[in-house]
């Protein structure tokens, strides 16, 4: 029997309101056994600010450095609008990527069958739709220096921040995007903008050379970002992986959300190397959506992208792939059945509540695995 060690971090907005969902799978997880489950929770983003007037305090950091993998909610909103700019709720969670060099973020953007038309896209573009976005998450612009704001005293200002990239850093994310493709449909677009940046022409260069070095056997195609931005809505299914740096990810994975039907579908994972003590990848389980204030508090959150993001912990940190496939197949049977939350539901549809969704896959995974 393995016991598995979890760090939690709920932290503001709708966070709480959908890890309360996961909490339940856990439950249902160590019913059934042989893996079980210990975990503890901890302050991150607004709520650690308000308790200790840092986004995530130090001995949170070491909770999150002795896990074996951390579940993260979301952070931020507009009640730390006035906090200091290092103490912003989201500091705590960029923290958390650099300090665990979490570099590797996966974001697979999948269409449910039974939400083709809950996209903003025609049917026949999403349907079948199954992409993976690899962002590049401890580095570029994120974390460059300088990264300030200067009085240049003639009433003006100057705001400066700076995009970096090592060799080392675009070489270890296109590893990861080349042997994701070859698990998938062998198939790696990489976008930059090397027709501007410094950064894009050497990130085209490493991924070139790294394929050339290393994985022949793959697909690569080079694109620049903003018209592969303009492909990602236009034809999404001419793609497997995209590989790009931090803020390109960004932005292309919430793009790519609404090709699924709702932000609030969309999972990811963090990972960062193996740890040579524990043998165990450092990882991060996190969805691609925020504290989204405008439905905190409601019980109208969607907890697909918690839950499913949950489910990418059991595939990626606990070889638990059978019990990730349960996941996937409980969340594609509760949407067949038309249970449907706000977010993805079509004129009309009835909605449920966060806790009836999570209710309604934690019944499709009790009648799969009975
Ligand atoms: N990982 C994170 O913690 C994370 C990610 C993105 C944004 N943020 C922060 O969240 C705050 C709000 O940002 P935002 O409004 O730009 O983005 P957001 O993702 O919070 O919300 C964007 C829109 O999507 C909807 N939405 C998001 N998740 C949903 C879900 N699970 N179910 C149903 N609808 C959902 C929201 O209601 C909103 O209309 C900001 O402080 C931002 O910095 C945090
Ligand atoms: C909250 C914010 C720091 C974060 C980011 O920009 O990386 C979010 O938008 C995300 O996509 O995870
Ligand atoms: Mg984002």
């Amino acid at each position: 029997m393995a016991t598995h060690n979890l760090l939690l971090l709920p932290g503001d907005g709708i966070g709480p309101e959908v890890m309360a969902e996961v909490k339940r799978l856990i439950e249902f997880f160590n019913k059934k056994g042989p893996n079980r489950f210990v975990y503890e929770e901890g302050l991150v983003g607004g709520a650690s600010y308000d308790a200790d007037k840092t986004s995530i305090s130090d001995v949170t950091m070491e909770k999150a450095k002795a896990a074996d993998a951390i579940i993260f909610g979301s952070v931020g909103g507009p009640k730390w609008a006035d906090v200091p700019y290092e103490a912003r709720p989201e500091a705590g969670l960029l923290r958390l990527r650099k300090d665990l060099d979490l570099y590797a973020n996966l974001r697979p953007a999948v269409t449910y069958p039974a939400l083709a038309d809950a996209s903003s896209l025609k049917r026949e573009l999403v349907e079948g739709l199954d992409i993976m976005i690899l962002r590049e998450l401890t580095g570029g612009v994120y974390f460059g220096e300088p990264k300030t704001i200067t009085d240049l005293g003639n009433g003006q200002k100057r705001a400066v921040d700076t995009q970096v990239y090592d060799t080392y850093e675009i070489e270890r994310i296109s590893r990861v995007a080349f042997e994701l493709a070859r698990k998938r449909n062998n198939k790696v677009t990489s976008m930059e903008k090397h027709n501007v940046m410094k950064s894009g022409v050497l990130w085209k260069e490493v991924v070139q050379q790294t394929h050339d070095r290393e994985f022949k056997d793959v697909k690569l195609e080079h694109q620049l970002a903003d018209s592969g931005g303009m492909q990602l809505v236009k034809n999404p299914k001419q793609f497997d992986v995209i590989v790009c740096d931090n803020l390109f990810g960004d932005m292309l994975s919430d793009i790519a959300a609404m090709l699924t039907g709702s932000l609030g579908m969309l999972a990811s994972a963090s990972l960062g190397e193996v740890d040579p003590k524990t043998k165990r990848r450092k990882a991060m389980y996190e969805p691609v959506h925020g504290s989204a204030p405008d439905i905190a508090g409601k019980g109208l959150a969607n907890p697909i992208a918690m839950i499913a993001s949950f489910g990418m912990a059991l595939r990626y940190s606990f070889d638990m792939g059978a019990e990730a496939d349960l996941i996937d197949k409980a969340i594609a049977a509760t949407l067949d059945k038309g249970i449907r939350t706000a977010d993805i539901a079509t004129a009309g549809e009835k909605t449920v509540s966060t806790t009836e969704m999570g209710s309604a896959i934690l019944a499709e995974m009790e009648a799969l695995s009975a």
